[in-house]
């Protein structure tokens, strides 16, 4: 069975659980992602420790933030980790987006647009008033002409940055919740099956998975609940 689109967030407040949380889930999704309580826990060795003998896609979700040059540096620095994605604010501008892509051309840049735990309200406060979707789509145009290959936003916009910025950008969408549980810190949800079915490349999960009594099962359960809705859409394929 090929591994669902999915980027399990491993944060975890050690490596041995983390290490664990990745061998039980990479039966069935495709990719890992290491964030920053993990990262400036253990520093680079985390990479081989997650992805252990199976290979998995690794994602190093660092969020870079700072003026072109130092995050060029950052790039390139973990670039020989080799990550298949690696994350930016889109809000430290074009120039910044450019020198992390033109540091680590073998990884794919993605572009946090507007942090899933901000409500419209929160935004409101830090000066992005206005719909999120505003926002968002905003960030994830200049993002793309500014070379990232990838893009971050909720699943509540992801059909809309679609529309935006067309196919060829990889939308990775947080802020996913199965039916009926908590969102937690997140603020702008949605489930897996409706961040899919609206267009989300990749969906990153973490709490509702390693949080779970079984975190291998409920991967394969949601993984199952995304075959059912790509069945749907393209029945006999
Ligand atoms: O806008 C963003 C960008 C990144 N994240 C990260 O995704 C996971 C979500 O974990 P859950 O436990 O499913 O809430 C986490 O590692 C965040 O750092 C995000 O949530 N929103």
């Amino acid at each position: 069975m090929t591994p669902a689109p999915i980027a399990v967030a491993l944060d975890a407040p050690d490596l041995e659980t983390a290490a664990r949380w990745a061998s039980l889930v990479t039966p069935h999704v495709s990719t890992v992602k290491v964030g920053l309580e993990l990262y400036l826990r253990y520093g680079p060795d985390v990479i081989a420790s997650v992805r252990g003998a199976s290979g998995v896609q690794v994602f190093l979700d660092l969020k870079l933030h700072d003026i072109p040059n130092t995050v060029a540096g950052a790039a390139k620095a973990v670039a020989r980790l080799k990550p298949a994605i690696l994350t930016v604010h889109a809000a430290g501008g074009p120039a910044m987006i450019r020198a992390a892509v033109e540091a680590a051309p073998a990884t794919r840049i993605a572009a946090v647009t507007v942090l899933t735990s901000l409500s419209e309200a929160d935004m409101e406060r830090t000066g992005l008033a206005g719909p999120p979707g505003d926002a968002v789509r905003r960030l994830a145009v200049l993002a793309v002409e500014a070379g990232a290959q990838a893009l971050v936003c909720s699943p509540q916009e992801v059909a809309a940055v679609r529309a935006e910025v067309g196919r060829d950008i990889i939308l990775i969408t947080p802020g996913v919740r199965p039916a009926g549980s908590e969102s937690q810190d997140q603020a702008r949800v949605a489930t897996p099956e409706r961040a899919f079915a609206d267009g989300a490349d990749l969906l990153v999960i973490g709490r509702p998975i390693t949080g779970s009594a079984d975190p291998g099962a409920t991967a394969a359960g949601i993984a199952a609940a995304l075959r059912r809705v790509s069945a749907a859409a393209r029945p006999g394929v």
